[in-house]
Order: structure tokens, then C-alpha cells, then sequence
């Protein structure tokens, strides 16, 4: 269980993904707002695609977790009109499994989205490449010698894979993707036009500038944003008049232990760390995340990558250092001539 903030855990538990992130999720590539060049070239793709008659090709998004990729292999489904059938990797245990979908649930065209693609089992994966690259599936069956392989044929699906990071997938499975995308951290503007469109749905006062409050506390993140506006709409229904106003917001955020940057206590125990116990750095994360009581994983994965964008961070081929903003930021003077 991880230690980090509540709001902030990048992590949401099945109940949140199928059903507030569900029902705020855009149906079109028009409504999806931010990663502008990615939508260009997504729409070219789609329609290329339509075009021909044929399966989009193999797509694969990266970015830390919240940043819209379950929602854009939603996109894809719809904008392509076909079916999408979502999995995860650990769930995909057995290659029997990716078997019984590929043949019973999945129709010609139709889309296999498989979350947390990185952590396939080997023996699922490699029946995965031919079936990516040549719609057949190859089933062992019986032992030793008298063992014999069954090939099946598979319909032209498209297999839409999400992860946090591209270089988890093994060389073989990432070249099997013909379209890859990283999706970055969303603009301040962005989250607030997101957040607008949110509280709308939800019915939820707000005033531009309250919603500004908050998404420059969102870490460039939709669902972090999401949840903090339904908090913010607590405190205003409590303090306030019902209505999210830069006051309220400010309240909310301090209540919740988020400060003006977005960091919570979590992050400033690594930046505390990384400055009081290893000087400032360079310090290899796996002694950092013991340092914090944290895994390493998280920290990876959620935790450090908004820490590097938003410039607290640097990552050199040494380590982790702290930068002069992390020093500034938690009030502490600076060594001299530092680099970053
Ligand atoms: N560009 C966007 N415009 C509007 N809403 C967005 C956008 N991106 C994400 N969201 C909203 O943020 C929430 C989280 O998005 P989503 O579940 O797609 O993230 P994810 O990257 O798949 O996360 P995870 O890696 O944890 O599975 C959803 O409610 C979604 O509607």
C-alpha cells in the first residue's frame, strides 16, 4: 500500500476508473482536449484507416499514469466504429486466455486494449507477436514427444497497449507497433479547459479562476484534477456559497496538504531527503525510494516523473539531483555554482 496522498495517488482503484474517470471521459477526439500533435496525426491515421477499409495498426501509448490513454483507445473504438475489449496485462495470465479472446470476443476490426501492457507473462506475449503480425495464434498442445502445435486463425483486430513507460516493453513487442505515442503533461490552460468541462457534467459551480487555482495544482494530470475538483466542491458547499472560487480552492488545497506547486508531503520527504540525507545528489533512486519508505516503483512511475517535468528533479546518468528550484521551494539556501 502506497504511503503517498490519497487525492494525489496516480493508482485509482477499479471502482474510480469504471466510474468517475468513466464518466468523464470525452467520446471524441474533438472533446479530447491537450496533445494537439497527437491528435493530428491520430485523426490522419483514423482516417487513413476508414479509408481503406482496414484495422488501424497496432497502437501503443505511454505517459505516466491519468494522462488519457485509457480514454483515447475509448476514442479510437468509437471514432473507428467498432468494439473494444479492455484487458491488463497481469490478468492476461495464460496464453489460453489471449486465446479464448482473440477467438470468441473479438470481431474483425475490432479493438483488444491491453492496459499495463509491460507486465504480460513471456509465454502470453510471444503468442502475441504472430497473432499481431499474421492473425494466427499457435496452440500447443500434449507433451514432449507427442506434443503437436494447432494453428488458429484470428480476425484483423487492432491491439491497442498502454503503459507508463516505453522502455518496459521487451525490443520484440515494441517493434510490433506501428503507431506509438507518448502523451505529455497537460498545460495549466489545458486541465482548467478540462476541469471546465468536468464541472459542467457534474454540476458543479465554478469560476474560471478557481478552476485555474486548481489545476495549477493538478501535476498536468485530468485525473488529479477530477478528483481535486470534487474535494474543492465539498469545501465550497461547507465554507462557501457552493460556488469554486480562487478562495475556495486555496482552502480546499491547504486543507488537503497540496501546496501552490502541487506537492504534497510525499514529495517534499524526497526532496527533503535528496537534500538532507545524500547532499543534494546524485543518489540512485533505489536508495532514495528506501530513504522515504517508498517503492521504487511508484516512485519511478508516478511519483518522480512530475517532479523531473515540473524542474524539482534532474536525472543524470549518476542519479537523482536536486535542483535549485527544490532548494528554493523548501526554503533552503542553495550550494554555490550548482548546474541545474
Ligand atoms: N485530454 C483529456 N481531456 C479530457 N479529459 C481527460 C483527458 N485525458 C484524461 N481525461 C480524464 O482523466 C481521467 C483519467 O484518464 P484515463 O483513465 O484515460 O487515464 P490513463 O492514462 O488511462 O490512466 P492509467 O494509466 O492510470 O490507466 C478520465 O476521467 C478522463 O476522462
Amino acid at each position: 500500500m502506497s504511503s503517498y496522498n490519497e487525492v494525489l495517488d496516480l493508482n485509482p482503484s477499479s471502482e474510480e476508473k469504471n466510474g468517475l474517470d468513466a464518466a468523464l471521459r470525452p467520446s471524441s477526439l474533438r472533446e479530447f482536449v491537450g496533445q494537439a500533435s497527437l491528435k493530428e496525426n491520430l485523426h490522419v491515421f483514423l482516417t487513413a484507416a476508414k479509408k481503406r477499409g482496414e484495422a488501424l495498426d497496432h497502437t501503443l501509448f505511454y505517459s505516466p499514469p491519468g494522462l488519457g490513454k485509457t480514454t483515447l483507445a475509448n476514442i479510437l473504438a468509437k471514432e473507428m466504429g467498432v468494439n473494444i475489449k479492455t484487458t491488463s496485462g497481469p490478468v492476461l495470465s495464460r496464453p489460453g486466455d489471449l486465446a479464448a479472446m482473440l477467438t470468441t470476443e473479438i470481431s474483425e476490426g475490432d479493438i483488444l486494449f491491453v492496459d499495463e501492457i509491460h507486465r504480460l507473462n513471456p509465454a502470453v506475449e510471444e503468442a502475441l507477436y504472430p497473432a499481431m503480425e499474421d492473425f494466427n495464434f499457435f496452440i500447443n498442445t500434449g507433451k514432449g514427444a507427442g506434443s503437436t502445435t494447432l494453428k488458429l486463425s484470428v480476425p484483423k483486430f487492432t491491439l491497442v497497449g498502454a503503459t507508463t513507460r516505453s522502455g518496459l516493453l521487451t525490443g520484440p513487442l515494441r517493434d510490433r507497433f506501428g503507431i506509438v505515442f507518448n502523451l505529455n503533461f497537460y498545460e495549466i490552460t489545458e486541465i482548467a479547459d478540462i476541469l471546465e468541462r468536468s464541472a459542467k457534467l457534474l454540476n458543479i459551480e465554478a469560476d474560471r479562476r478557481g478552476l485555474e487555482a486548481l489545476a495549477a495544482r493538478s501535476r498536468g494530470t485530468p485525473r488529479i484534477a477530477n478528483r481535486l475538483l470534487r474535494r474543492a466542491r465539498d469545501f465550497a458547499q461547507v465554507k462557501g456559497d457552493g460556488v469554486i472560487t480562487c478562495d475556495i480552492a486555496d482552502i480546499a488545497m491547504q486543507s488537503l496538504d497540496i501546496d501552490a506547486e502541487g506537492l504534497d508531503t510525499m514529495d517534499k520527504r524526497i526532496l527533503e531527503a535528496l537534500i538532507e540525507k545524500f547532499g543534494g545528489g546524485p543518489v540512485g533512486v533505489e536508495n532514495l525510494a528506501i530513504a522515504v519508505s517508498e517503492s521504487i516503483d511508484t516512485l519511478t512511475d508516478v511519483i518522480e516523473p512530475y517532479l523531473i517535468k515540473a524542474g524539482f528533479i534532474a536525472r543524470t546518468p549518476r542519479g537523482r539531483v536536486a535542483t535549485k528550484k527544490a532548494y528554493d521551494h523548501l526554503g533552503r539556501k542553495s550550494p554555490e555554482g550548482m548546474l541545474f
